[in-house]
């Protein structure tokens, strides 16, 4: 067979260059040589020629490139989030290149033409990159956070009406279960002691958006604050605990090797998860799927509840329940059913699936439970350290909480823009500590931004803390903590794009104002009872670095009751 063949390409190729001379010459070890050369060309062009000579972004201030396998990344892993990025606009300017892993280039632009055009005008073309994707999708299931383009389009409007104003009015009262029995809590542990008590607020913060966020998601009393070992709740501190640089390094080196995302999103790696443990490096791995496999194992059981009386659900039942899931199921009741009333009526047009509604689901949890737990910890971090502040809150929130402990939501919105020290607060505990500091996304496309040409591939940090601080717009003390500069903001200030927390365009944050509300409803009814100090003298705030920041320490303060000096 193998003589045939070499006689037909004898012929083929004619007298000229004969079969026999090719295959001297084309010897096995010729061909390993070339193809050694090929890789060792590929792995010189990648972290050298590439990044010194030829890029086309290469003339682009910004830090050393540093060494060539890791670039920037480990400055950036070991710090702060956001602050080695400020440190390098402060140096470079508003338009900054960095380059992190094996040659790998990230840009950061500042002004808010540039974040216009890749957050609003063009985000069809500047996507979340997949490896974040990934990591989302991991920990979040495939949900908002994950689906882009048109699927993201049609996915987002089932979503909208759940985080409608009218749907959040029926929620509110859904937060004061969580909320008493916080302010129940913090009572016992703090009694009367004089000097008040040291208490890790970032826990109980957490396990409160917690419960909060499971009622008004799944319905579900997830009561974590008083059973420590609520299975839920448990699993996500377990998986919060993983948040460091270091842990999301490992795991987006594993997302970026092909089949890598499938692999730890495969119940096999679950199943053999003690393997990854064993290889020392990866030992976080066990921890984050054995977290996620009992979160999902949790909430599914909730949705095949939540389905099981779905026939019984009457859609224009005005007393029918608010938290998420009902609704996404009373949706698709009413769209099949609408579906049987035409003739070879099919579903809507987004008819969501048991796993899709799973997904979403566990997109709130994800995104919902953290980033609020963190909002009101560094809210209550920055009044400690600013007691007038905190005294003004408390002189402006303790009448409101006097007259009713469990305001509704028109009260809460009242507490509103401009008009109320609550609503400044946190507008700048949200700047200066921005839950999410930094987010990323990729040009699919070549194009200018801000007069540079990006070539496609290149990735974008969107520098949610870099912005929210930048002197250029915020003055000399931007990084400080100063409600009242929200009482006279300055002329550079963009109402869009020079505070980007919850950032901005089609992908911006679904749950801003549910966080809000939920947010002021937990500190007015904490500076109401409690008065919030350091732990200690010379405490500094221990914020991690990875997707969220939350205090490594569990942020302790001292918590002294309010009744004490009345
Ligand atoms: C203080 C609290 C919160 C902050 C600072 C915050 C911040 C953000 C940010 C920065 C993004 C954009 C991420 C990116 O594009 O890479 C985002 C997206 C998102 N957030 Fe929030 N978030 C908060 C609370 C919530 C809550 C309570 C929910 C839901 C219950 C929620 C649900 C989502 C979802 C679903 C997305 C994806 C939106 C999309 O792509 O269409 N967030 N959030």
């Amino acid at each position: 067979m193998a003589h045939e063949m070499s006689l037909t390409l004898e012929r083929i190729l004619g007298s000229s260059l004969s079969w026999s001379l090719m295959q001297e010459i084309i010897v096995p070890n010729h061909l390993f040589i070339g193809f050694g050369v090929y890789i060792l060309y590929r792995i010189v062009h990648r972290l050298f020629l590439y990044p010194y000579l030829l890029s086309p972004l290469r003339d682009i201030p910004g830090p050393p490139l540093g060494n060539p396998l890791w670039g920037q990344s480990p400055t950036i892993i070991r710090s702060e989030t956001g602050i080695p990025q400020r440190e390098w606009v402060k140096q470079y300017g508003p338009v900054v290149r960095v380059v992190g892993p094996i040659g790998i280039e990230r840009m950061i632009f500042m002004k808010p033409e540039a974040l216009h055009q890749v957050l609003v005008k063009d985000w069809l073309i500047y996507p979340r990159p997949n490896f974040l994707r990934n990591i989302l999708g991991l920990v979040t299931g495939y949900g908002l956070l994950t689906v882009t383009g048109n699927d993201h389009k049609q996915m987002r409007k089932a979503m909208n009406p759940a985080f409608s104003i009218p749907n959040l009015m029926a929620q509110t009262f859904m937060y004061y279960t969580a909320i008493d029995g916080l302010i129940d809590i913090l009572n016992d542990k703090v009694g009367d002691q004089k000097d008040g008590k040291v208490i890790h607020v970032y826990d109980w913060m957490s396990k409160a958006t917690l419960d909060i966020i499971c009622e008004t998601a799944f319905g579900y009393k997830a009561n974590s604050l008083h059973n420590p070992h609520n299975e839920l709740a448990e699993s996500y501190e377990k998986l919060l605990s993983l948040q460091s640089g270091p842990n999301l390094a490992k795991i987006i080196t594993i997302m970026s090797i092909p089949g890598g995302a499938h692999l730890l999103a495969s119940n096999w790696a679950y199943q053999h998860r003690k393997w990854f443990g064993a290889l020392g490096i990866l030992n976080s791995i066990p921890i984050l799927l054995e977290a996620m496999h009992n979160i999902r194992r949790i909430s599914s059981g909730m949705l095949a509840e939540k389905l099981a009386s779905a026939s019984t659900l009457n859609i224009s039942d005005t007393d029918a329940k608010r938290d998420i899931m009902s609704l996404l199921v009373r949706a698709r009741v009413a769209d099949v059913k609408e579906a049987a009333g035409k003739e070879g009526g099919v579903a809507g047009e987004y008819r969501m699936s048991d796993q899709a509604m799973m997904d979403q689901v566990l997109t709130f949890l994800g995104a919902g439970h953290e980033t609020t737990a963190s909002g009101l910890t560094w809210t209550l971090w920055l009044l400690a350290n600013a007691p007038e502040a905190q005294a003004q809150l408390r002189a402006e929130v303790t009448p409101v909480w006097k007259e009713n402990k469990h305001p509704d939501y028109r009260a809460l919105k009242e507490l509103k823009w401009l008009d109320s020290v609550m609503q400044v607060s946190f507008m700048e505990s949200l700047r200066i500590m921005p839950p999410v500091p930094l987010t990323v996304r990729k040009a699919t496309e070549s194009d200018y931004i801000d007069g540079v040409y990006v070539p496609k591939g290149t990735l974008l940090s969107i520098p949610i803390r870099i912005v929210n601080t930048w002197k250029e717009i915020w003055g000399s003390d931007a990084e400080e903590f100063n409600p009242a500069r929200w009482l006279d903001l300055p002329p550079e200030y963009h109402p869009t794009f020079s505070m980007l927390s919850f950032i901005a365009g089609p992908h911006a944050c679904i749950g801003k104002t549910m966080s809000i509300i939920e947010m002021k409803a937990v500190l007015g009814a904490l500076i109401t009872n409690f008065e919030f100090a350091p732990a200690f003298e010379g405490q500094k705030a221990k914020p991690a670095a990875a997707i969220t920041m939350k205090p490594t320490d569990g942020m302790p303060l001292r918590v002294t009751r309010i009744s004490r000096h009345i």
